[in-house]
């Protein structure tokens, strides 16, 4: 007899981790996913997958390496398993190169990815308007086939998933869940009228060019050619604000033009696709609980979103942290279950 409830809004990757993390750990709980857009409709469908990330500003940098390490040790284990095609989880490798010197020679997650050293200037003589580089060997995760897997693990940890629209928090409270965990993404701007959170419109095609074997990614971030299980991600924009997600054709002509003069063979690839994203970006990601009254009720809510262009990177690493806040919560409310 399953004894308490919890409620995950969300069904992109950070609300499947999540969802996944709680049915696992507390098999006592009756978990219930519910989203209005699940794959392959969601931001996440669109990601490029890639392992690496920028910091947030004002989150310790020992618990954004932790969220890292956790997420790419668990997709490292994924990706060295038997379910690896499956999951759509592989092992990439290649170069990050900049054409000044970034300020972190070495980023913050440097000693989690595999084999991180900085290029000799032999490899860099390919990329020649650049003067500094890194190589190293990451994960990249096809998002849709990860969906898919998560989805069916969720299920068989006895996860029910429910496709519906959550216009307020109420509604959740009414059905009588004992815990709400908000993964809602960009749609925690209207669920939880979080004004911080705001779109970071990103374009991308899929093109087929099975002769590139390493990523490419240039800087910060603006353009990338990422090698994948089916095609190649090539990108990117990072068009703040926009919330147009059509895709528009100077993007597509402008990515190609930026990512050839990084790989020339790019120009002889044929395109399969263009997606379009909107990144729920946030200052800081929003991993906390609060109390929240509704109705006549102070419901526990614990958030989980706002990871901006970073939802893959972190997604097992906070999934934790949120189940560790449902723990808490649940706690409280039956000091004495075993939890
Ligand atoms: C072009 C592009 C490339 C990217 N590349 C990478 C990359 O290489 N690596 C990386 O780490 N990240 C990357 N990202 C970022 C990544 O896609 C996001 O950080 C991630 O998808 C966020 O996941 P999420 O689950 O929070 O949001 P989403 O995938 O947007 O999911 C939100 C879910 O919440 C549901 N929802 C929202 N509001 C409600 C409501 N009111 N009621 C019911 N359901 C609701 C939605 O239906 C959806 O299911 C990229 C993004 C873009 C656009
Ligand atoms: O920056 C990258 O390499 C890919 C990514 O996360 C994004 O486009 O948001």
């Amino acid at each position: 007899m399953k004894s308490m409830t919890v409620v995950v809004v969300g069904g992109g990757v950070v609300g499947f981790s999540t969802a996944v993390c709680i049915a696992e750990a507390l098999p006592y709980c009756s978990v219930t996913l519910i989203a209005d857009r699940f794959t392959p409709d969601t931001t996440s469908d669109v990601a490029a997958g890639i392992l690496i990330c920028s910091p947030f500003p004002d989150i310790p940098l020992e618990q954004q390496q932790r969220w890292f390490k956790e997420t790419i040790d668990h997709l490292l284990a994924i990706a060295q398993s038997e379910q690896a095609s499956e999951a759509g989880v592989l092992l990439s490798s290649g170069w990050q190169i900049y054409k000044e010197l970034p300020a972190d020679k070495v980023p913050f997650w440097s000693a989690f990815v595999l084999g991180f050293r900085i290029m000799t200037d032999r490899e860099l003589k390919r990329f020649p308007d650049h003067k500094f580089g890194q190589a190293f060997t990451t994960v990249k995760c096809e998002c849709s086939n990860y969906l898919r897997w998560m989805e069916k693990r969720f299920r068989k940890a006895g996860g029910q998933v429910v496709k519906q629209k959550v216009n307020d928090l109420q509604e959740l409270s009414s059905q009588g869940y004992d815990v709400i965990v908000n993964c809602s993404g960009l749609g925690a701007k209207s669920l939880v009228g979080d004004s911080e959170v705001y779109p970071v419109r990103g374009q991308i095609l899929k093109v087929q060019a099975p002769w590139l074997q390493h990523f490419i990614r240039d800087g910060e971030g603006q353009s990338y050619i990422y090698p994948g299980m089916h095609s190649v991600t090539v990108g990117g924009t990072r068009q703040v604000d926009d919330w147009r997600l059509e895709v528009d054709p100077e993007d597509s002509q402008d990515i190609l033009e930026r990512c050839s003069s990084l790989e020339p063979s790019l120009s002889r690839a044929r395109v399969l696709g263009v997606s379009v994203g909107l990144r729920p970006s946030r200052k800081n990601v929003r991993v906390e609980r609060e109390m929240v009254l509704l109705g006549s009720r102070q419901v526990p809510v614990v958030h989980n979103y706002g990871h901006g262009g970073w939802g893959v990177t972190l997604s097992w690493g906070t999934a934790l942290e949120a189940l560790g806040l449902v723990r808490k919560c649940l706690h409280e409310m039956r000091p004495r279950a075993r939890l």
